[in-house]
């Protein structure tokens, strides 16, 4: 172990709670140190301050009742490592063999961290050996790497999907970590959601077991923003900007017919984000349906009684559901209740259609004589098919920078990404068991119902 540090001392004796991140000296000793290149680099003429010391830190929570100070003190603040360049760092880089992988669903934005990581790691840090992993974990062991450099990436940025190309299951830790130490990989990039995040953790794991010179991070990427602790997550901003279309398109069906509801499913497996945030930027909608409220549909403050009080008023209605919303209420057989995909999540059933046929049957029982028309739109892959907005872009390159500067200071079994709006590395073993679903109770769900006076649908 490292003697400590100068900041190391003084974070030792400050209030606040740093989260431990991993280092490879946590298991290495003697491991030479090199001056960032950056210091030679013609662009750059770092000034003071430039450098992120151990002591720089990003405060996990920045919101305080004042009235519960008594509380706040027997908790004492927490803390994540701030992200950015340090003054030396652990690898030498002609050493360096980097290697990139992207992992589940698609999301805007993966290519653009993908061209921003090889150009990050040829420009800022002069690595030459940086190689992409193919189809996601199984790649490692079972494809041939595509070496990689700016040339080939340089447009990679303006599409959407993933170059590299993805996949769901094929992790076989041990086959993943032979094959990264057989191809001498000593800087691991795994670009992927929740999943793939428990699968960086295993492997961070067992490269610490065999303690070997490899430093692993993990680039959150889920479009439907359920990563928790980071304010958001890349795409996820492109995505709520893309069902818009959706919205729109649901909203002027409606509008043009008799009676006429327009139905929009957005993804959302087990958080509501999407739906929630496109609602609330969208103000077409009338009520918004996520997995994390409960709704039904007949009776007194049913989803039905608001739908025809809202035909009554307005002569139409728009209903924007999340994928994962009601599945406990749609009737299934055994063998649905079972269906996994290959990494294990449970297949859902269509809301959407379930919804369009149950509100088709309900109007037509109890107001037989009358038109009525539900339009279903669900644009599921067009909203995340799609090349990362200037927001989204942005927020990918500075990911990329930062987890690269991280690598580079050694840090390991990390996680870049931005806390209260600054970037901050957090140990991927708690985004990994981090949720980010969308709070019921708080100001942005009551700002939804204010928007849309959908009923809360308790019975009472
Ligand atoms: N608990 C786990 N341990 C190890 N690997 C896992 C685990 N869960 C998932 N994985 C692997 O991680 C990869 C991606 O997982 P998954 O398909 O769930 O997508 P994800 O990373 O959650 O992204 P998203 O849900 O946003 O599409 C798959 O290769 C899967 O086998
Ligand atoms: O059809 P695929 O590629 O498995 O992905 C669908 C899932 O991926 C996501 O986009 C991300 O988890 C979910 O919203 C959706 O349920
Ligand atoms: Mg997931």
């Amino acid at each position: 172990m490292a003697e400590p540090t100068t900041e190391e001392m003084i974070l030792s004796l400050s209030p606040v709670k740093l989260h431990k991140l991993p280092h490879l000296t946590d298991y290495l000793s003697r491991l030479p140190t090199h001056t960032n290149p950056l210091q030679h680099n013609p662009f750059y003429h770092p000034s003071d301050g430039f450098y992120i010391t151990p002591s720089d830190v990003i405060l996990r929570q920045i919101v305080y009742d004042l009235a519960a100070s008594g509380a706040a003190s027997a908790h004492p603040a927490s803390a994540y490592h701030r992200a950015g360049p340090r003054r030396h760092i652990l690898f030498e880089p002609s050493s360096i063999r980097a290697a990139i992988v992207t992992c589940g669903g698609l999301c805007p934005g993966m290519n653009t961290v993908v061209r921003e990581l090889v150009l990050g790691l040829w420009d800022l840090y002069g690595v030459r050996q940086i190689f992409g992993i193919k189809a996601g974990y199984r790649g490692f062991y079972s494809m041939d790497p595509i070496p990689l450099n700016p040339k080939l990436v340089d447009h990679w940025h303006k599409n959407g999907g993933t170059v590299l190309e993805t996949s769901r299951g094929g992790f076989h830790l041990q086959n993943i970590v032979d094959a990264i130490q057989h191809r001498g990989y000593n800087q691991v990039y795994i670009i992927g959601g929740d999943g793939t995040m428990r699968g960086a953790v295993e492997i961070f794991h067992e490269i610490c077991k065999r303690k070997l010179h490899i430093a692993v991070t993990g680039i959150p990427k889920t479009v439907d923003n359920d990563v928790g602790i980071i304010d958001r997550s890349f795409g996820f901003q492109t995505a709520v900007e893309m069902a818009q279309q959706a919205i729109s398109a649901a909203h002027v069906e409606a509008e043009s017919a008799v009676n006429g509801i327009g139905l929009v499913k957005l993804m959302g497996r087990s958080t509501g984000h999407i739906a929630l945030h496109a609602t609330l930027s969208s103000r077409d909608v009338d009520c918004c349906l996520i997995p994390e409220t409960e709704f039904y549909l007949e009776g007194k403050g049913g989803l039905f009684e608001f739908l025809e009080q809202r035909l009554r008023e307005n002569g139409h209605a728009v209903l924007v559901v999340a994928e994962g919303a009601g599945q406990d209420i749609i009737p299934r057989n055994e063998a649905q209740k079972q269906e996994r995909d290959e990494s294990g999540n449970p297949v859902f059933l269509d809301v959407g259609q379930w919804l369009k046929s149950e509100l088709k049957n309900w109007w037509s029982r109890d107001h037989p004589s009358e038109l009525f028309t539900v339009k279903y739109i669900d644009p599921t892959y067009m909203i995340r098919a799609v090349p990362a907005n200037a927001t989204d872009n942005l927020y990918c390159t500075l990911l990329a920078h930062s987890a690269i500067h991280g690598v580079m200071a050694g840090y390991t079994g990390f996680v870049p990404g931005p806390v209260n709006g600054n970037y901050a590395y957090i140990p991927v073993e708690e985004v990994a068991k981090a949720k980010n679903e969308v709070n019921t109770r708080d100001h942005q769900w009551a700002w939804v119902r204010s928007v849309t006076n959908q009923p809360d649908f308790m019975r009472t």
